[in-house]
C-alpha cells in the first residue's frame, strides 16, 4: 500500500513512513494510492465479529505488510481495553430508524479515543523497533489533545506538545490535558483560536528546521493518515449492526476538521452501502456553505457552545476535494494556495461531485440547546452539544425515513456542562468513575502568545534528552 500527496508533488510513502509524518513536503495530505475494496458478501460475513476483529479486517490492508499480522492483531486487541462499554461503540435508539452511535466510551470521553488509542500503540511499536525518538506537535479545540496525551503518554520515545486555544476549551477538556504531568507531556495554551493553533502546527510541518536534526516531527491530528484509517471501522460496525450491507444506512456527523465524515466517505468507497452522509456544522459553517452553495469563503471564527467544532480551516476537506477533482494534485495545490488569501469557489464539476456525496446543515447555539432539551424530554437521553448538532442536522437533512439514520455521538455530555445546563438539565452531568478526582488534581500548562517563534523555542527547550 502506497500513500500519495493530495498536491501531487511529494514522494509516495509506505504505511510506516506515513504514520511517522504529518503534512507531505508539498504541503498536501497523504491518502492511499488505492483503497481496499470489499464485496457485499465479504462485508456480510463480518456481521458477528467483535469490534476488534472487525477493526483488524479493515485496518490490515492499509498497513500493507509494514507490521506483521500477529503484531498488528495484538496492537488492535489491546487498543480498546480501556473502553467502558463491551460493545466499544454501542448504538442507542432514539426513535423509529433514528439512532446514535456512542463514540464516547473511551478513556477521554470523545470519539478521538478510537484512533488515538490505536495511534499511540502503533507509534510505540514502530519507534521501539526503530529505536527512534520523535516530537509530536498537535493542535486541539479540546478533544484531540487529551486523547493524544492518553494515547501516547506511556511512549518513552515521544515528547508531546499540545496547543489549545487559551480559555476556549471547557474546564473538563482543559483539565483532562493539564492534569497529566508526566515529563514528556507539554500543554501550551495559545492566546488565539483553534485555527491559530492548527496553522502553527502545520507551519511547523512545512518548515521543520527549528527541531534538532535527530528528531522527527509526527502528527496526532487527523492530518495523520492513521487517524482516519481507525475511524473507518465504526461505520462498518454500525451498518452491520443495523442490517448492512444488504440494507443501506445513513450517517450524520458533527463536523469540524472533516476527518470523521471523510472516514465515512471512505467506508462507502470501500464497498459499504451508505445512503446519505450529512455534514453537521455549528455556526462555523464554511463546510455547509461550500457543500450547499459552493461558497468556500472564510469567515471570522465564532466561539460556540460546541467548542470542539469551532474550526474554519478544515484539514481533511482537501482529501475529499482531491477525489472530487479526479485526483488532480496540481489543481488542488492551486486551489488550496489561493484559499489561504482569497475567497475561492470549487469548479462546477467538483461541486457536482461534492453535492452527490454529501448533504449538510448548520445549527446555531440556540437550536443546539433546544435539541438537547427536546431529545431529553422525549427519550431521557442526554446529548452533548456536538452530538445534538448531529441529531438536529440528521432530522433536517434526512432524505428517506425508511433508512436507519445514525448520528455519531462524538462526546460525552459531562465534558460540556454549560450547554447541557442551558438546556434545562438540573446539574452538571457526572463524570465517569475513572475521572471522579479530575477537579482535585494539579495542573501544568504554559500560556504563550500566538507567535510561532515562541512556540518553537518552548518546544526545543523542553525536548527530553
Ligand atoms: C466532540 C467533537 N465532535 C465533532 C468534532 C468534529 O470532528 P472532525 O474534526 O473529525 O470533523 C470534533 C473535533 O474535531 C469533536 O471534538
Ligand atoms: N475537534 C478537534 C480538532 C482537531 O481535530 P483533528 O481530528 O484533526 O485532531 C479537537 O478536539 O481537538
Amino acid at each position: 500500500m502506497k500513500y500519495i500527496s493530495t498536491r501531487g508533488q511529494a514522494p509516495a510513502l509506505n504505511f510506516e513512513e506515513v504514520l511517522l509524518t504529518g503534512l507531505a513536503p508539498d504541503g498536501g495530505l497523504y491518502v492511499p494510492e488505492q483503497l481496499p475494496q470489499f464485496s457485499l458478501d465479504e462485508i456480510a460475513g463480518w456481521a458477528t465479529l467483535s469490534y476488534t476483529d472487525l477493526a483488524f479486517k479493515i485496518v490490515q490492508p492499509f498497513v500493507g505488510g509494514c507490521i506483521p499480522d500477529a503484531d498488528l492483531k495484538a496492537i488492535i486487541d489491546d487498543t480498546y481495553v480501556d473502553f467502558r462499554h463491551p460493545a466499544v461503540a454501542p448504538l442507542v435508539q432514539l426513535d423509529k430508524n433514528e439512532w446514535v452511535l456512542e463514540l464516547f466510551q473511551g478513556p477521554t470521553l470523545a470519539f478521538k479515543d478510537f484512533a488515538l488509542q490505536m495511534l499511540g500503540r502503533l507509534l510505540d511499536y514502530v519507534l521501539e523497533r526503530k529505536q527512534q525518538k520523535v516530537v509530536i506537535m498537535g493542535a486541539t479545540s479540546g478533544d484531540t489533545g487529551s486523547a493524544a496525551i492518553q494515547g501516547c503518554k506511556r511512549c518513552s520515545n515521544i515528547d508531546i506538545f499540545i496547543l489549545h486555544p487559551h480559555q476556549r476549551v471547557s474546564d473538563v477538556q482543559r483539565k483532562q490535558m493539564t492534569t497529566v504531568t508526566e515529563g514528556n507531556i507539554h500543554n501550551i495554551a495559545v492566546e488565539g483560536n483553534f485555527d491559530d493553533c492548527q496553522s502553527m502546527v502545520k507551519a511547523s510541518f512545512n518548515d521543520k528546521r527549528f527541531l534538532p536534526a535527530d528528531r522527527q516531527l509526527v502528527a496526532v491530528n487527523s492530518i495523520n493518515w492513521a487517524r482516519i484509517m481507525a475511524q473507518i471501522v465504526y461505520y462498518f460496525y454500525a451498518a452491520l449492526a443495523l442490517g448492512g450491507p444488504h440494507r443501506k444506512v445513513a450517517f450524520s456527523v458533527p463536523t469540524g476538521n472533516f476527518g470523521d465524515i471523510y472516514a465515512g466517505y471512505l467506508a462507502s468507497k470501500m464497498g459499504l452501502p451508505i445512503d446519505q452522509l450529512v455534514v453537521a456544522t455549528n455556526k462555523n459553517d464554511i463546510l455547509h456553505r461550500c457543500i450547499s452553495n459552493n461558497d468556500f469563503s472564510k469567515q471570522q471564527l465564532e466561539h460556540t457552545l460546541s467548542p470542539s467544532m469551532d474550526i474554519v480551516i478544515s484539514s481533511n476537506f482537501e482529501r475529499m476535494l482531491f477525489d472530487c477533482y479526479d485526483r488532480d494534485g496540481a489543481a488542488i495545490k492551486d486551489l488550496m494556495e489561493r484559499f489561504q488569501t482569497e475567497d475561492v469557489k470549487i469548479t462546477d464539476a467538483a461541486f457536482a461531485n461534492v453535492r452527490d456525496l454529501f448533504d449538510s446543515h448548520a445549527v446555531d447555539d440556540e437550536q443546539t440547546v433546544k435539541t438537547i432539551a427536546e431529545v431529553y424530554e422525549a427519550s431521557e437521553y442526554l446529548l452533548d452539544p456536538h452530538s445534538a448538532i448531529g441529531v438536529e442536522a440528521a432530522r433536517a437533512a434526512r432524505r428517506n425515513s425508511d433508512v436507519p439514520m445514525v448520528t455519531l455521538a462524538t462526546a460525552h455530555p459531562a465534558k460540556f456542562p454549560e450547554a447541557v445546563m442551558k438546556a434545562g438539565y438540573p446539574h452538571e452531568p457526572a463524570l465517569p468513575h475513572h475521572m471522579a478526582d479530575l477537579f482535585e488534581l494539579p495542573e501544568r500548562c504554559t500560556v504563550l502568545p500566538n507567535d510561532l517563534a515562541q512556540v518553537h523555542k518552548f518546544v526545543v527547550d523542553n525536548i527530553t534528552a
